[in-house]
């Protein structure tokens, strides 16, 4: 289990984590979620005594990182692949890290092994691509067997192989009891991968929930409706005071409404359907609705096309309405 109590980190005039307060408990996925500068890397360093926080504390089960006894057996990271010594193989680089915390020797194989990297093992590091150096970094992490498992972007360079892998493990990880934290940009990724979600943004905590409530809570379903009808279906949902949208391929995103009435009001006035689809939102508009205000760094991207028109102030379809 991590416990973070009131964690605080200034950097200068920079507060990149502030008061910080969360739990990850064993036995799950928790996601760590944030824009670009949020304070995620910063808080995951502080968990493992990289850095010092300014103020507050962090726990590893129920200890201060300094004062665990062998801290490989307790808490494994992958904070910076990169940090490797070139010239060494990824054999010996693990052989050295296990050597120095008191791990058996036999575990270096059954790690490389995990990671699939066997074939490879005695070859120097600096000719690993990416993806072999993500894997070698999980390998490190997995080495002391920990009970506590911390990845920053762990699936960063790996293939489409290489990310379902690293799916499957953190899932077999917590399933076996372990405490499982792990960070990513890759919205599609963590909504398979985690059950539960901590999300910051400029250095505080805006959301600690679990993954269904999070999305139910930051974004709306929708209805997509396809009627050759159109026009006159339209107008007579946006009368019910349903929020009714035209989309690009001229359907309609109806808000507000079941897709049973819609279908029922269709069928009352004689309408014919081509779909009717209730849309759930994704973890990726839930996690813009939330932190759209709170992004550090935007990048000078030209001007979003306008939004979508609301068919009450729509020009009126072409011919009789029929869709192509
Ligand atoms: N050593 C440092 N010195 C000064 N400022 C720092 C230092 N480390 C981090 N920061 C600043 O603290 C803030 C939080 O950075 P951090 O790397 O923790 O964010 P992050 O959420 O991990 O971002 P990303 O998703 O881009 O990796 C940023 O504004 C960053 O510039």
């Amino acid at each position: 289990m991590i416990e973070a109590r009131g964690l605080t980190k200034r950097f200068g005039s920079k507060l990149a984590v502030n008061q910080v307060s969360f739990t990850v408990l064993p036995g799950q996925v928790t996601g760590f979620l944030g824009p670009n500068g949020a304070g995620k890397s910063t808080t995951m360093r502080m968990i493992l005594g990289l850095d010092r926080p300014t103020a507050g504390h962090v726990t590893v089960n129920g200890r201060h990182y300094s004062r665990l006894a062998a801290p490989l057996r307790e808490v494994g990271a992958l904070l910076d692949a990169k940090s490797v010594h070139g010239g060494r193989s990824a054999h010996h680089h693990l052989l050295c890290l296990a050597q120095s915390n008191g791990i058996p020797r036999k575990r270096v194989d059954e790690v490389l092994d995990m990671v699939g990297l066997q074939a490879v093992a005695r070859k120097p590091t600096r000719g690993f691509s990416l993806g072999m150096g993500q894997r070698l970094g999980i390998a490190a992490a997995l080495l002391g067997d920990p009970a506590v498992l911390m990845f920053d972007e762990p699936v960063n360079g790996l293939d489409p192989e290489g990310i379902h892998w690293i799916r499957g493990l953190m899932r077999k990880l917590a399933a076996e009891g372990r405490t499982v934290f792990v960070s990513s940009h890759l919205m599609s990724e963590m909504a398979i991968t985690a059950d539960h979600l901590v999300v910051i943004g400029q250095g505080r905590i805006l959301a600690d929930t679990d993954m269904q409530d999070f999305i139910d809570r930051n974004a709306t379903s929708h209805v997509l409706v396809r009627s050759p009808q159109m026009s006159e279906l339209g107008p007579l949902m946006a009368a019910r005071g349903w929020r009714v949208e035209m989309v690009a391929d001229h359907s309609l995103k109806v808000f507000g409404a079941r897709a049973a009435e819609i279908g029922d009001l269709a069928a009352d006035h004689g309408m014919r359907l081509h779909e009717l689809a209730t849309v759930q939102p994704s973890l990726e508009e839930a996690f813009m609705q939330l932190t759209g205000d709170v992004v550090e760094y935007h990048a000078g991207l030209p001007e979003p096309p306008p939004p979508p028109t609301p068919l009450g102030d729509a020009p009126a379809p072409p011919g009789n309405g029929d869709l192509p």
